[in-house]
């Protein structure tokens, strides 16, 4: 007998109760008991979690992206992933021809409307595998402008769209004799917000790419709760040789998160399109690479255990020790 039990017992004989009323009254809390420990370790299966990052070869068609998009998001399901997330713009390759080509709506009919391709189809598939999807992002048409959205969706297990990341921080750079690329030329910057959603395992932010720079807006997502920053990315070679792993676990670190990073393969095939550095990635709150992998396409997968997020949290308190005296995170929206 376990000292629940005994203790049950003692509190039974003491109150006078006899044999028979006694049995009833045990298989009772034997309910009770049952009910607690099933709840009990719901909530411990609950911290745990796998997710699978589908690095996709994207080509220059939007059809066959699509298609690809379905089959690893499919097999990541069937391969246990609870969250299944996609790079930034897996739809069509990263270049403004494609992007304004391959444009579309995203309506509030997105579930049935066939003009929204990518949020219907994501939007199904999270409801008959019955999981989270992060959708990567597509370029999302901008109304009356000829510029478009760099925009990441999310699903719930119902396919409902439960958090919608427009693309905050644009990607304009120029190094000489290495890329230079000017995405706010085509894209539009996303509304002031700090995007962020929650599932039965904790609350997730979301970014995109070039976002994962921006330290700030990973201490806002941190400030409003996530345990998890997730990032659909799709990093240049110049510049994702040398800081994208830095920046996956700098973020992972100085916020105390897991950050998953997923990465579009590189296109070796078709050297005329954007060459992607790949190096999907997750990082646990210690910086550690639990999972990680190189220019090919396939699917990655790590199981999340955020105990560790609350275990890393109480040995380095970093957030106890913030000198407000010095500076502030100051939260606009
Ligand atoms: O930050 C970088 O170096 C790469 C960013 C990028 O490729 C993007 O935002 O699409």
């Amino acid at each position: 007998m376990g000292q629940l039990e005994c203790f049950q017992v003692c509190l039974l004989r003491k109150a006078g109760f006899r044999s028979v009323q006694f049995t009833v009254i045990i298989k009772v809390f034997d309910l009770l008991n049952s009910q607690y420990y099933y709840n009990t370790s719901k909530m411990q299966k609950a911290n745990i979690f796998k997710v699978g990052l589908c690095q996709i070869k994207t080509i220059a068609d939007k059809q066959l992206n699509l298609k690809r998009a379905e089959e690893m998001v499919r097999e990541a399901a069937a391969n246990g992933a609870d969250i299944i997330i996609l790079p930034e713009m897996f739809v069509t390759p990263y270049t403004k021809h494609y992007m304004l080509k391959d444009k579309e709506p995203l309506t509030d009919d997105y579930k049935t409307n066939d003009k929204c391709q990518t949020s219907k189809l994501l939007s199904g598939l999270a409801k008959s595998l019955s999981k989270y999807i992060i959708g990567g992002s597509f370029p999302e048409q901008v109304e009356g402008k000829d510029k478009i959205y760099n925009t990441c969706l999310c699903f719930n297990r119902e396919g409902d769209i439960v958090a919608q990341h427009r693309k905050l921080h644009m990607f304009d750079i120029n190094i000489p004799g290495g890329i230079t690329f000017y995405e706010s030329e085509y894209v539009q910057s996303g509304p002031p917000q700090v995007t962020i959603f929650e599932t039965e395992y904790c609350k997730i932010g979301v970014g995109i790419c070039y976002d994962i720079r921006f330290p700030e807006y990973a201490q806002l997502m941190n400030a409003k709760g996530a345990q998890v920053v997730a990032y659909p990315a799709n990093f240049a070679m110049r510049t994702g040789e040398l800081h994208f792993d830095l920046l996956k676990k700098m973020r992972a670190v100085d916020t105390q998160c897991f950050l998953i990073a997923c990465g579009a393969a590189t296109n070796k095939d078709d050297t005329s399109l954007f060459q992607s550095w790949g190096h999907s990635g997750v990082i646990s709150p210690w910086g550690k690479a639990l999972a990680e992998c190189e220019f090919e396409e396939g699917i990655l997968y790590a199981d999340i255990n955020l105990s560790e997020v609350k275990e890393v949290r109480e040995q380095i308190m970093t957030s106890m020790h913030k000198r407000s005296d010095i500076y502030e995170l100051l939260a606009k929206v």
